[in-house]
């Protein structure tokens, strides 16, 4: 199977050009005001004019206000949601978009009680737990936690860049990887080798084991 690869935080439109040439399968947008990645519609609308056919873009909200994520999806035409935060999944299934949920891992139940909680979503995206922040820290987290038995399609974040993608994917065979920090010159600026070597080394790994 090949592992599908989601390039998250993208500010920039080149960062957008670089990574679907790349062969990004997704890009991600982030609607969370704290986050140095943060977006307005306005230029998120701009970016995605730069996706080119079959690239889907995702929003990233971290516990919005109903009326914001509406107020984005009038705005922007996102293909999914990412929440992030601590929405309940009756939140996250109200908008008539497709929607995935993070999870913040400290234990192998977290992962657990997600699935059995969030099975109406589209996947679960597995991220580092941390006590300050709900993302986007650039830590990985002990992926033996993850389980096999995965009822929706599973999602590796966290901490992932070129150096460790290629042993990410071997022990953990995700659906797909997402990564930010990991592709990045400095917060929100991508660079362009990063992102090709990250994509490469997944594609290689798919190729080869
Ligand atoms: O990127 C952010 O600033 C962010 C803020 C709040 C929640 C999530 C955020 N990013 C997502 O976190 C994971 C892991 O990121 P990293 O690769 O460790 O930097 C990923 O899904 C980001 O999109």
């Amino acid at each position: 199977m090949r592992t599908r690869v989601k390039i998250c935080g993208i500010t920039r439109k080149q960062d957008v050009v670089d990574a679907t040439t790349a062969g990004a399968d997704a890009i991600g947008l982030v609607f969370y005001e704290p986050s140095p990645r943060y977006v307005t519609p306005a230029s998120a609308r701009e970016l995605i004019s730069a996706v080119p056919p079959f690239v889907s873009a995702t929003g990233l909200f971290v516990n919005p206000d109903v009326e914001y994520v509406n107020e984005v999806l009038k705005q922007v035409p996102l293909d999914l949601l990412q929440f992030h935060g601590d929405e309940t999944p009756a939140f996250c299934s109200s908008f008539g978009v497709r929607w995935i949920k993070a999870v913040r891992v400290r234990q192998s139940s977290d992962i657990e009680n997600a699935f059995r909680d969030y099975r109406k979503a589209s996947g679960l995206l597995v991220d580092a737990w941390d006590p300050d922040r709900y993302g986007g820290t650039g830590q990985a987290f002990n992926w033996s936690l993850i389980p096999d038995y995965r009822p929706l399609p599973l999602i590796l974040a966290g901490g992932l860049a070129s150096d460790n993608v290629s042993g990410a994917v071997k022990q953990v065979r995700p659906w797909a990887v997402d990564v930010s920090g990991g592709v990045e010159s400095s917060k929100g600026i991508k660079d362009v080798e990063k992102i090709t070597d990250f994509i490469n080394e997944v594609h290689r790994v798919d190729e080869t084991d």
